[in-house]
């Protein structure tokens, strides 16, 4: 389906005072984010999703951040469900279960941490259960093997926006790097894999695995288990991450001992501004290395004032109706994460977040940007490498069908 976004309402872009605005394609009205330098937003707690497939270490990875001098107080939350019971057990605590209605028994860990299960992961439940306990810095969420991050983290980032008293900091991903080709080619046993079938029963591309999905939204991943391995295999593996997901810092580690962890694992911000260096392992194009899911690149000149509104129907219309705009004729796709630099004629900078449907552009002044800049915008997903994408933002920002 083609969209004729002019007959949708457009929304504000950006807020004069750079606060940043989320958009979603829910119906519900976003109210004005109210965070201010004046807000202390040292108030607010970080949360970390940690994901990974079943055995790709997250309990190793657990237990390593909670016995290093840190000086958090961490509450580890763990959802419940499929690999969780097994989490327990390894963590040495048997915490009782619960649902959000119910009150949650917090078990004590090493540094003054805690651990607790849950099955809710939403907002409320967690700062629920961080009301009953107070007085924690961090929490890191770890989910099953088998979860998808993309239907988390928009939770969190958006409740960040509306006023939460915790924000998310960042998704990291373990991967383990003697399986990971093979769930990553076979999908075998996988629940959530999907093999591109549409309604009308034609297949559109090959499988997109829960590795996919968790290697596709992650800011930071490790590769873990390298002792299992090859330097070849291991390059290998290397190489087919960077290609799915050209945004994140990837480590590779034995037993998940990153080598830092405050700025690479925790407070990292991955949902903040923008900055170069977070777009320099995008290469220019897309990689062909994984058939499934890629990282691709556009560049393009300079924003002139009105190809603002212009390069947001763009976005809304990709990131909401999954089709390219301005009549370009498309296969099939879907975003998982977005990040762009996109400077503006005079001096101004869009900074862009994208995860699923939901996106932040976030206008900031930068010293110096008054000259001609190339703008930067990095998406990955399922075809994003088709060369429609590139069209169809050229004949947006050209005012095609206006
Ligand atoms: N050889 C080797 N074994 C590791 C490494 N990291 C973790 N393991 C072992 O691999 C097994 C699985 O690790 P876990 O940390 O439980 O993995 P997990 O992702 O929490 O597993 P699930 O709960 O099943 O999803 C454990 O026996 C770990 O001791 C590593 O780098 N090398």
């Amino acid at each position: 389906m083609d969209t004729d976004a002019s007959d949708d309402e457009v929304p504000t872009l950006v807020q004069p005072d750079t606060t940043p605005q989320l958009a979603t394609n829910q119906d519900e009205e976003i109210p004005d984010l109210v965070s201010t330098s004046d807000d202390a937003p040292a108030a607010k707690v970080p949360i970390t999703i940690i994901t990974g497939y079943l055995g790709a270490g997250k309990t190793t990875l657990l237990n390593y951040i909670l016995t290093e001098q840190h000086g958090k107080k961490i509450a580890v939350i763990l959802n419940e469900f499929g690999d969780s019971i097994d989490i327990e057990k390894q963590l040495t605590v048997s915490a009782p279960t619960s649902t959000s209605a119910e009150p949650v028994s917090f078990v004590p860990l090493a540094n003054g941490c805690i651990c607790c299960s849950v099955k809710d992961v939403g907002v409320a439940a967690i700062e629920n259960l961080m009301e009953q306990q107070g007085g924690f810095d961090y929490i890191l969420l770890e989910t099953t093997g088998l979860a998808d991050p993309g239907n988390i983290a928009p939770i969190f980032w958006l409740d960040d926006g509306l006023g939460s008293s915790i924000f998310l900091d960042g998704i990291v991903t373990l991967v383990d790097a003697m399986n990971v080709l093979k769930s990553l080619d076979e999908g075998f046993g996988d629940e959530n894999r999907k093999d591109g079938s549409e309604e009308d029963g034609h297949a559109h591309g090959p499988l997109l695995t829960t590795a996919h999905l968790q290697i596709s939204h992650a800011d930071v991943i490790l590769i873990n288990k390298t002792d299992l391995v090859s330097p070849a295999h291991l390059a290998d593996v290397v190489a087919r991450i960077r290609a799915i997901n050209g945004l994140a810092r990837i480590e590779t580690t034995t037993k998940a001992q990153v080598p830092q962890l405050e700025g690479f694992l925790l407070d990292i911000h991955a949902y903040d501004a923008v900055t170069d260096a977070d777009l320099q392992f995008a290469a220019k194009g897309h990689s062909h290395l994984d058939a499934s899911i890629s990282t691709s690149t556009l560049l393009f000149p300079a924003l002139s004032p009105p190809q603002i509104q212009r390069f947001d129907i763009f976005l809304r219309t990709i990131l909401w109706d999954e089709t390219l705009p301005c009549g370009t004729p498309h296969e099939p796709f879907e975003i998982h994460r977005l990040k762009g630099r996109v400077p503006v004629q005079g001096g101004k900078v869009l900074l862009l977040q994208g995860v699923r449907n939901v996106y932040d552009v976030n206008e900031v002044e930068v010293e110096g940007s008054g000259g001609a800049q190339e703008a930067k915008l990095v998406l990955i997903g399922r075809g994003v490498g088709q060369e429609g994408f590139r069209g169809s933002l050229v004949a947006c920002l050209e005012g095609v069908g206006e």
